[in-house]
Order: structure tokens, then C-alpha cells, then sequence
């Protein structure tokens, strides 16, 4: 048996000896890239956090002390060293969460894949304790990047304020988020890492002055409590201090003993402490060290020893779609603009960055201020496009709301991964933005069904210069082509059936499964009219006439049902006058576990077999209610008809 093997939980830790951790630490890694290379998933940020999580669990006692990790893409570590070492299945259906999950572990708290928060909830736990009068700490484990997050800088000014409140903060700093971090703080953080620090220096004073005579230990102890001035002069304590936050570092997050002793350190200590640890993305691993872009953040199916992708590609994705179609209108109007938040790549603006290096902006892991600067740039003349995954928009709402929309800024929002995105758990799938955003005045929302329409639409939406749009598009290889037959308004005619009665609004990618679902209906003598609106907010005028030369209408959408696409169809229907039912069918009002995204859309009916059904049976509730109103009718006639031969004859008899 391996020494992993023989942990069963944090306490097995503790009784192993500095050569059985190192040994420990070995065997971790290699788990870690054989394990991750065959399911996929978040290799470079676990390969990093190797010695620091087993310190961790060495120095706290989990779960009564609470342990969070921010993003929480980094805590395979941690899972492994509390119970769970089966990643045969990790983020597939019924297998480990790729992100910390109390269903799964007491240990685990944060189940949220959304950057920025962990520190927040250090600060309400630490909080709750202190008035409950409870025992036992409370650390947050945060990466550099998401350390660029604003919300973690609301908590960091709360936490600094209680100089009374034990709560320990643990910045894993690699330098990293996907790319280089960004900005002013990370500057800070270089200025940090570089200097020895003056733990080092009152090492080396404990060293020496403890061994002069006499004055020597009076020397040492008034260097400990020296004012942070005399520190500044030996090692920048840097902001952390200057905000009241006691300042442990820099460590070298790979050495164990010393993070452990720092980390001991920070326990005994009676309030907010931040412990600097440098650690590297993906550590002990050469391919995933040599990876400039990512240092391997987020991997594939691969060949551990190859890093060749194992999962044959299915075709251009949506992603690369947009990244090529953005050059171009670069090169065509030089007003355009790009900002991404800490995701240059994954959001597909590497190739605009190569050629516009001085047009596109990482801001760090900040999307609202991604939505404000842009408000900036549209006002101050340029027509910025701000990628970022559907699902971390939702933290800029009131951003797009009050600052580009109120404005009426011609800012464009590219929406990848929007819909159900699957392996990477409830926070990831991005299900709401086509319901939360239907609120905002003026917003302009496309969903394209193919390439073709994506570039189209990306090209109407940036010639909008006096209010936001914004194009979303899923987490997958883009599909063939698919051809309209007709145009009504502003939506292009997939199919037109001889009698249609059915009308199918396929909103975006949701196209190729609405043709299928026709094709069943035809095959029951139900006839649809499939129609891809294009633009889904608003809602095309020529829409509820269409509607209202049929008997039914189902919208169907890669997004919430609830207050999306369809209900706005619905109430459009309404404010027309037309009263023809309309069914919606999208992502039910629910947290979606983490599966393949093919496995989540049957789970919730999105498939053609499922819509045709729903519609089919519909329509049959609707024959039969109409039946029974015949029925009722002729009934009501026949009896008024006997009624009147009854009068009749009771007239003649009289
Ligand atoms: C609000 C939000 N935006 C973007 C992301 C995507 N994301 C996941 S991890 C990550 C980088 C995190 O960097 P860091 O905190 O330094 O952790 P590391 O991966 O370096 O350990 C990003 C941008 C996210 N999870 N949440
Ligand atoms: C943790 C996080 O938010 C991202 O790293 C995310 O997991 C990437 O998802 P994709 O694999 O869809 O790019
Ligand atoms: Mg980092």
C-alpha cells in the first residue's frame, strides 16, 4: 500500500515523518497526472498546491476548522487527503465534483466555481463564531488571481477592520490565473516575492542575537514586536500590513516545513493574518511547466506521458469561430476593441490580442469592472467587445444595466460557454443570462444556430453603437450549417410544413434538435413551421402574427425556462392579442449536477424525441378539451332540441 493510499482522512497526516511526506507529496503528483489525464479537468492548479493543502491539514483540524478554497478548482488535493481517491469518475455523472462539495465531504464548504468569494465567507464564518463564541479557525485558501477579484477586496477591508477576529488568508500565489496575473497587485505581490521577507530577517536576528550575551535576547524580542516602520526598512510588509492585516511571508508554498510553520505561526495568532506562499502551476510536471498559456489550468483527455489529446476533435468550436471572425472586423474597423477577464484564451481573443496587442485588455478576474471600462471606452469613442463565459457575467449585471445600457453605450458582450456547458457543475452552466437580461432596456440579445450566423450576428451587434448587444453561443464544437428555406421579419424559416400546426421557435443551437422534433411531429401528421429568431430580445414583431396561424407555439432554448426566451414569446403573444398557447422548453429551475453536456440535456428533455413528445401530447390535451367542448356543445344542441320537441308537443297537446 501507498503512503496515499493509507490516508483515510486529515489525521493519518500527522504522523508521518518528513521523508514519508516527501514521499507523500511524490505520490500525490503522480495520482494527480495519471488521474487528470484521463478524465480531464484542472491539472496545473493541483499540481501546485501539493505540499501547501497537506500542510494545511496538518496544522488545522478539519472540519472543525474550516478550510475554503477560493474558485475551489484547486482542491483535488484536498479532496484526496480526505477521503475521496476515486477520480475514475471525476466531474462525470455520479462521479466526484471537479469542485468542493458538501454532498460529498463535511470538509468541504464553498461549492461555487465563481473566483472572488472565499474570503467573503471566511469573513461571515469567522464572524458567526466569534459572536456564537465557537471554537476553531477559520482559513481561506486564495489564488493571486482571484485575488484580483474586487469582492475579495470588500472582504479583505472588513477583515482588516477587526483586529480582534482570528482568521487566517492564504494567497497561493503562482504569479498566475490562466495567463500571467495582471495588474497593480500583482506587481505588489512580485515586490514581495523578491524580497527575503522578514521572517528570514528575524530568523537570521534569532540566530545570531540569541547567542550574544546579555542584550542579545532583549535585542531579538524587541525586533518581533519592532513597528512596522523598522520592518519596511528589512522587507516590505507591503499593502497587507498597511491595511491591519498581519503580514506572514514570503514562503515557499513547495517547502512543508516552512508553510507549516508559518501556518502555526498564524494559528497562534488573535487576528487576521495573510500567509504569502509561492508555489508554481503545475509543479512536477515538466509538460504542464513548459505550457506558456496556462501552464495546463484545464486539460483534456490526454496521454499523461504524450499530453496528446485522447478525445478525437469533432470540429471547429464556437470559440475559434468568434477568435477568427474578431480579426477580421479588427482589421476592418479599428474603433473595435476587446477586454477580457483573466480568460484571454478560453474566451477565444488570443489570435485578436497577437494581432491588436494594444486594442484588448486583461483586467483580471473582474468582469464588472470588464462592463464599466467598457461603458468607458463606448463613451469615449470605441466600440469594445467584453468575452467572458455566460455563467460570470452574472456578477456584472447591474454593471450592464446602470452603466452601458442606462448610458445607452454601444458595448457588444460575447457570451461563450452559454446554455449547458455540464462537466464543470451547477455554477458553469450558463443558463440565466437570456432571463436576467431580458430586464434591461434597450439590450439587444442574438443567438446564433451556426457559424455562419455567428459571424453574421457578431457583425450586426458591433454596428450597433447606441446600445449593448451581445451574442452567446455553448461550450461545444460548432455543428454543420443549417440552411433557412424562407425569412419572416427578421427570422429565418428552417422548415415550413404544408399544414402546419404547430409553430417551433429554435432559439440559437437549439435549431438542429427543433428540425428533428418536426420530423417526428410530420411523421405523427403534425405539421410545424420551425423558425430561428435570430435576435431573441426583442422579440421579432413579426413573430406573433406568424403565431397566430397556428395552433401552437414551443419555444425551445439552451437556457432557464423560467423568465427566458419563451416567457418572453409568450408575452408578446399576449400583448398582441394573440391567444395561441405557448409551451416552453429549456433548463428547469434547478442546479444541474455535473455530467457530459449531452447527458445534462437529456436529463431535462432537451432532445427531439422529448420536444416532439411534449408537443404531440399537447396538442392531444387540446383535441380532447376541444372534443369534449363538440361534445358538450352537440349535447347542449340535442337537449335544446328535445327541449323544443318536448315544448312542441306539450303545445299541442294543451
Ligand atoms: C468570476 C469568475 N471569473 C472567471 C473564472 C474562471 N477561472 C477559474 S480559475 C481562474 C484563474 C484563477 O487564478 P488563481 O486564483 O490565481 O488560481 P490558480 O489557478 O492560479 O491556482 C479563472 C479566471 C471564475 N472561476 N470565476
Ligand atoms: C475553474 C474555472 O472556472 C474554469 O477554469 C473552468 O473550469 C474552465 O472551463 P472550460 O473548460 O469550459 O474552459
Ligand atoms: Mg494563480
Amino acid at each position: 500500500m501507498t503512503i496515499l493510499e493509507s490516508i483515510r482522512g486529515p489525521r493519518d497526516l500527522k504522523a508521518l515523518s518528513e521523508a514519508e511526506l516527501g514521499e507523500l507529496s511524490d505520490e500525490i503528483r503522480d495520482f494527480l497526472v495519471h488521474a487528470v489525464a484521463r478524465t480531464g479537468g484542472h491539472l496545473g492548479p493541483n499540481l501546485g498546491v501539493v505540499e501547501l493543502t497537506i500542510a494545511l491539514h496538518r496544522v488545522f483540524e478539519s472540519p472543525v476548522d474550516r478550510i475554503l478554497w477560493d474558485t475551489g478548482h484547486q482542491s483535488y488535493v484536498h479532496k484526496m487527503l480526505t477521503g475521496r481517491q476515486d477520480f475514475s469518475k471525476l466531474r462525470g455523472k455520479g462521479g466526484l465534483s471537479g469542485y468542493p462539495s458538501r454532498e460529498e465531504s463535511e470538509h468541504d464548504v464553498i461549492e461555487n466555481s465563481h473566483a472572488s468569494t472565499a474570503l467573503g465567507w471566511a469573513d461571515g464564518l469567522a464572524k458567526a463564531r466569534q459572536v456564537q463564541g465557537e471554537k476553531g479557525h477559520v482559513v481561506a485558501v486564495i489564488g493571486d488571481g482571484a485575488l484580483t477579484g474586487g469582492m475579495a477586496w470588500e472582504a479583505l477591508n472588513n477583515i482588516a477592520a477587526a483586529r480582534d477576529r482570528p482568521l487566517i488568508i492564504v494567497v497561493n500565489d503562482n504569479e498566475r490565473s490562466y495567463a500571467p496575473t495582471i495588474g497593480g497587485l500583482a506587481n505588489h505581490l512580485a515586490t514581495l516575492r523578491t524580497t527575503d521577507g522578514y521572517e528570514k530577517f528575524l530568523a537570521w536576528g534569532k540566530d545570531v542575537l540569541q547567542r550574544t550575551p546579555v542584550v542579545g535576547n532583549t535585542l531579538y524580542e524587541s525586533l518581533h514586536g519592532a513597528k512596522k516602520g523598522f520592518k519596511d526598512a528589512f522587507a516590505p510588509q507591503g499593502m497587507f500590513e498597511d491595511l491591519g492585516l498581519k503580514y506572514l511571508g514570503p514562503i515557499d508554498g513547495h517547502d512543508m516545513r516552512a508553510v507549516e510553520s508559518a501556518l502555526r505561526r498564524a494559528k497562534r495568532f488573535h487576528g487576521p493574518v495573510l500567509v504569502h506562499c509561492l508555489t508554481e502551476k503545475g509543479r512536477g510536471y515538466e509538460p504542464a511547466l513548459a505550457h506558456e498559456e496556462d501552464h495546463f489550468h484545464t486539460v483534456g483527455v490526454m496521454d499523461p506521458l504524450t499530453c496528446a489529446p485522447l478525445t478525437p476533435s469533432s470540429g471547429p468550436s464556437w470559440t475559434s469561430v468568434f477568435g477568427d471572425e474578431i480579426v477580421r472586423i479588427g482589421e476592418e474597423r479599428e474603433d473595435v476593441v476587446a477586454i477580457t477577464a483573466a480568460m484571454l484564451h478560453p474566451v477565444g481573443l488570443g489570435k485578436f490580442a497577437e494581432r491588436f496587442p494594444d486594442r484588448v485588455w486583461d483586467v483580471g478576474i473582474a468582469e464588472q469592472h470588464a462592463a464599466v471600462s467598457a461603458a468607458g471606452l463606448a463613451t469615449g469613442g470605441l466600440h469594445p467587445v467584453v468575452a467572458v463565459y455566460a455563467t460570470f457575467l452574472n456578477r456584472a449585471f447591474d454593471q450592464l444595466l446602470m452603466d452601458v445600457a442606462l448610458h445607452r453605450c454601444g458595448v457588444t458582450f460575447v457570451l461563450d460557454r452559454a446554455g449547458v456547458t455540464g462537466v464543470d457543475g451547477p455554477s458553469h452552466n450558463g443558463m440565466w443570462d437570456m432571463s436576467v437580461l431580458q430586464v434591461v432596456p434597450g439590450l439587444r440579445i442574438a443567438a446564433p444556430r451556426d457559424a455562419e450566423q455567428l459571424r453574421a450576428q457578431l457583425r450586426e451587434a458591433v454596428a450597433v453603437d447606441d446600445a449593448p448587444t451581445l451574442v452567446r453561443f455553448p461550450k461545444e464544437s460548432v455543428g454543420p450549417e443549417i440552411p433557412a428555406v424562407g425569412r419572416v421579419g427578421g427570422m429565418d424559416v428552417l422548415h415550413r410544413a404544408e399544414r402546419p400546426e404547430v409553430l417551433l421557435v429554435a432559439v440559437g443551437v437549439m435549431a438542429p434538435v427543433c428540425l428533428q422534433a418536426a420530423e417526428l411531429l410530420q411523421a405523427r401528421g403534425i405539421g410545424c413551421t420551425v423558425v430561428d429568431p435570430r435576435w431573441v430580445k426583442p422579440v421579432d414583431p413579426a413573430l406573433p402574427e406568424l403565431a397566430a396561424a397556428h395552433r401552437l407555439v414551443a419555444v425551445v432554448e439552451d437556457n432557464s425556462r423560467a423568465a427566458g426566451v419563451g416567457s418572453a414569446v409568450a408575452l408578446a403573444l399576449g400583448d398582441a392579442e394573440v391567444d395561441v398557447p405557448v409551451r416552453r422548453f429549456g433548463i428547469p429551475e434547478q442546479f444541474l449536477a455535473h455530467a457530459k453536456r449531452n447527458e445534462v440535456l437529456a436529463d431535462i428533455g432537451l432532445t427531439p424525441v422529448e420536444v416532439a413528445g411534449r408537443i404531440g401530447a399537447s396538442l392531444a390535451v387540446r383535441e380532447q378539451a376541444a372534443g369534449a367542448v363538440r361534445a358538450a356543445a352537440d349535447a347542449a344542441r340535442g337537449s335544446a332540441g328535445a327541449a323544443g320537441a318536448v315544448m312542441a308537443v306539450k303545445e299541442k297537446t294543451e
